[in-house]
This record gives structure tokens, sequence and C-alpha cells, in this order.
């Protein structure tokens, strides 16, 4: 029997071993990331193309896509492709719009208000991936959520194709102008990321600075967004893709591996885990890899992934174990194949998204499920959230007391203030009230 495509990782006897994980994590990464960043913050476009022709082969004309090659792009799109376009656009928006919060206002007593408004971000910042492959459903992952929170200006990033002469890839392009976004970048990689963030008017071009980047990317894009957060605020570390799968005998070993598969596809990176009491099924899956991973186009990297430290089968003593390792684990992408699959998938804490049964994929939330795919991934997902409009609006709390209602409640915070040794706070209240000055207090 030939070797398995992918490692057995025991946890029945000994659960103390590492998770598998990539041993280029974004801490690493940030080596090479945090320089470039810099540099793009002094040197600004230029070295934008710089590091876009020693990275993707290509040094464009110019950073800015002219808007002639956005309409050209969707006058040139395959219709099946603008009907998929539309269909998955479709039904992010209607979760998106079911999911933005609206303004709340509470009285806390007569005369007394706290409102909490919802506030779009001013501009953003969106990347898109197009390293391996151009990944078009980005910009609708991105987009959607942000124009349905109502951020007033979008610029959106995407890497330079030597193939397209330094343009990003048309189906990218014609995304944009589908969805109306003008202002787009051929750059990649970390230093697309940099550039969003540090803008380039200091350094004498034209890109004016985000608030918020967010999207998905490679290791280095984790490695920038890590870097760069505090400078502009993020979504999350959204890098190379993972799926784990919670699995047991009535589970489809061919879907099971089909899936794996699908997810190793993105990045040499990317992890790939079965986590899974049954040893019938971990063997029925190791056959099915075997079985379809010579057939697919990009078997290369897809054995790459499955053979990594990062990808395994793990053998676990039940089901409530493989719940515990899940959330330990914190996947990106987790579906649930067992037999009472939405019971399992009520118990998960932490995962960036859960794909419940057998006949939700996650190459579906990929693409068309409404959920959006922008997610966290490398254990992020035990803080951190999937992008949604939540990414793309700022809660402001607007309070308004009357005179009467100062008045009524004064006295406490006055109470508040000599007990953090704060007396001028107290005398902000008591120079309204008229209530009696405490010893140092100024009025
Ligand atoms: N977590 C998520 O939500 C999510 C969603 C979709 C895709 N992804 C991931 O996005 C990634 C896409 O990766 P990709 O490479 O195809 O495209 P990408 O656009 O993310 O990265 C390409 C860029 O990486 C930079 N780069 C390449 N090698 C480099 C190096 N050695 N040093 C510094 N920079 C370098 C280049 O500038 C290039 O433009 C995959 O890992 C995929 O799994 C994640
Ligand atoms: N699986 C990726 C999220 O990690 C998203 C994607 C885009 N295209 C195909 N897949
Ligand atoms: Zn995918």
């Amino acid at each position: 029997m030939s070797p398995s495509l992918i490692r057995r990782l025991d946890l029945r006897h000994d659960d103390t071993q590492d998770l598998p994980r990539a041993p280029l994590d974004v801490a690493r990464a940030l080596d090479v990331v945090a320089p470039l960043c810099d540099d793009v913050r002094d040197r600004g476009e230029v070295a934008v193309l710089d590091y876009g022709e020693r990275f993707d082969g290509v040094r464009p004309t110019s950073l800015r896509v002219a808007r002639e090659h956005l309409v050209d792009a969707l006058a040139g799109l395959d219709p099946a492709i603008r009907a998929a376009l539309e269909v998955s656009i479709a039904r992010l928006r209607v979760t998106c719009e079911a999911e933005l919060e609206s303004t709340v206002v509470t009285t806390v007593a007569e005369g007394a208000t706290v409102e909490r408004r919802i506030v779009p971000m001013s501009r953003v910042g969106l990347y898109v991936p197009g390293g391996l492959a151009p990944l078009v459903s980005s910009v609708v992952m991105n987009t959607v959520p942000a124009q349905v929170a109502g951020v007033g200006s979008i610029a959106l990033a995407t890497p330079p194709q030597a193939e397209f002469g330094g343009l990003p890839h048309p189906t990218i392009l014609a995304a944009c102008e589908l969805l109306g976004i003008e202002e787009v970048y051929a750059a990649g990689g970390a230093q697309a990321v940099a550039m969003l963030a540090h803008g380039t008017l200091a350094t004498g071009g034209d890109v004016r600075p985000v608030d918020l980047v967010t999207g998905p990317g490679n290791i280095y894009v984790a490695a920038a967004k890590r870097h760069l957060r505090g400078t502009v605020a993020i979504d999350s570390e959204a890098g190379p893709t993972e799926i784990a799968v919670v699995a047991d005998d009535t589970a489809d070993a061919a879907f099971v591996a089909a899936d794996l598969i699908s997810q190793s596809e993105h990045d040499p990176n990317a992890a790939s885990v079965l986590i899974t009491a049954s040893e019938d099924l971990a063997a029925a899956v190791e056959s099915e890899l075997a079985r379809q991973v010579p057939r697919a186009r990009h078997h290369e990297r897809i054995t790459t992934s499955l053979a990594g430290p990062q990808s395994a089968i793990v053998l676990v003593r039940d089901l409530d174990h493989a719940v515990e390792v899940a959330d330990a684990y914190a996947a990106e992408h987790l579906e649930i194949q067992t037999a009472d699959s939405a019971a399992v998938a009520a118990r998960i804490t932490n995962a960036g998204a859960i794909f419940v049964g057998g006949f939700t994929p996650v190459s579906l939330g990929d693409y068309a499920a409404g959920s959006n795919h922008v997610l966290p991934t490398a254990g992020c997902a035990c803080h951190s959230s999937g992008l949604s409009v939540r990414a793309f609006v700022k809660n402001v709390h607007v309070v308004t007391y009357t005179e009467a209602a100062l008045r009524e409640v004064g006295h406490h915070v006055v109470a508040l203030a000599e007990a953090e040794d704060l007396p001028s706070h107290g005398a902000a209240v008591s120079a309204r009230t008229g209530a009696p000055a405490r010893a140092g207090e100024s009025t």
C-alpha cells in the first residue's frame, strides 16, 4: 500500500502533543514584512513598485488602474461568471443588511439618554489576493459589507499580473466594476497593505491613507496586517486557509477528502485537519485522498499542503474529545459531519465559520452561501471574528443629560471622583449643580 498523503496524529492516549500548525507563522513572517512595510512608509509608491517587481515579476506602468480597464474587463466578462457573481453578491447582501445594527437610544433616567450611534468608517482599504489564484470572490466578500455599512470611500488593492502587462487579473477588475469600486491599485502582498495604511501623500504620491484594512491573503499579508495594526484598524489576521473536519462513522469519506483537498488547493501553507474517533473513517479518507489528489489540477500544492506539519488526521477518543480538540485548534473553517451535526456544532466555541452537515461544504461558503469567507486563521478564531458589516462601522455613544438629570446623579460622580483622588472631576459636576465643594476642589 502506498504511503498516506497525510500524517496521523494520535491524541487518544496523549493529548499533550502540539496541534498541527504551519512552521511559517505570522511571527516569523514579520521578520521579512516589518522592514518592507517601513520602506513603503518611507519611499512610498516607488517602494511598492519595487516590491511588485521583485515578488510579482512585473512593474506596472501605473499603480492606479485606469477606469477604462475596469469597464473593458466587465464588458469582456463571461456571462456565466457574471451571473454567479450576481448571486454571490445578492446572498451576501441579504445577510449583511440583516446584520447591520441600528442606532439604539436608552433612557437611563428621566432626562438622561445614551445613544449608541452607528457610524460607518470614512475610508477603507480592501485586499484581494491574486498570487496563486485570482480570488474574485474576495472582491465580493470585502466590498458588499463595506457598502452595506455605508463606507464613504473604498480603495482596493490586488497584485499586478505579468500575464496582463502589470494590470490585475481581468476577472477581479470586472468584479470591481460590477460593484462600483473605482479606486483600484495593482499592488499585492505586504507592500499593498502598507501603502493603504500609510498612504503615499507624504512621499509625493496620490494614495490617501485608509482607516481600516480588511481582506484575506497569504502569510505576508497577514503579517503586514499585524505589523500595521494601530496605524490602521484591521478585520482579522485572515491568512493561509485552514479546514478542520469533525467527522464520525456516518460521514462520507469521499466528501471529507474532497473538502480537505479543496482548501489545500489554496496554498502550500494551507492546513487540512480531520478530527475523528473512527479509525475506519480515517483509513477511508486516506484512500480517498490517494484516489482524488492525483486527479486535481493543483495536485502539487495540494500534496505539499497535506504533507506539511500543519495538516493531519487527528485521532481522538470520542466526540467530546473531538469538540475539545476542535475548540483548541480554533479553525478558520470547521465542518461537522456527524450523526447529529447541528448538536455538535452548537457545542463549538472557537471557529471562524462552522459548516453543518454533509451538504454544507466549505466551498459553498467560499462563494455563495451568504456567509463571508474572510475568516481568522492560525488560532485567531478564539478572539477574532470573520468579516462582516460590523468591521466597517464604529459605535459612538452620544450622551445627553438635562440639568435636573445631572443634579440627580451628580453626588455619585463626586463620590467616585473622591475615591479615585481626582477631585477636579467632581468639581466639574459641582460647578453645575452647586453641590458643596470638598477639600482640594476648585470651582
Ligand atoms: N483566511 C481567509 O479568509 C482567506 C480567504 C481567501 C484566501 N486566503 C489565503 O490567501 C492567500 C492567497 O495567497 P496568494 O499568495 O495566492 O496571494 P496574495 O495576494 O495573498 O499574496 C501575493 C503577494 O505575496 C507577496 N509575496 C510573495 N512571496 C513573498 C515573499 N517571499 N516575501 C514577501 N512577500 C511575498 C507578493 O507581493 C504577492 O503580491 C492563500 O494563503 C489563501 O489560503 C485566506
Ligand atoms: N477558502 C477561502 C477562505 O479561506 C476563500 C476562497 C476564495 N476562493 C475560494 N476560496
Ligand atoms: Zn477556498
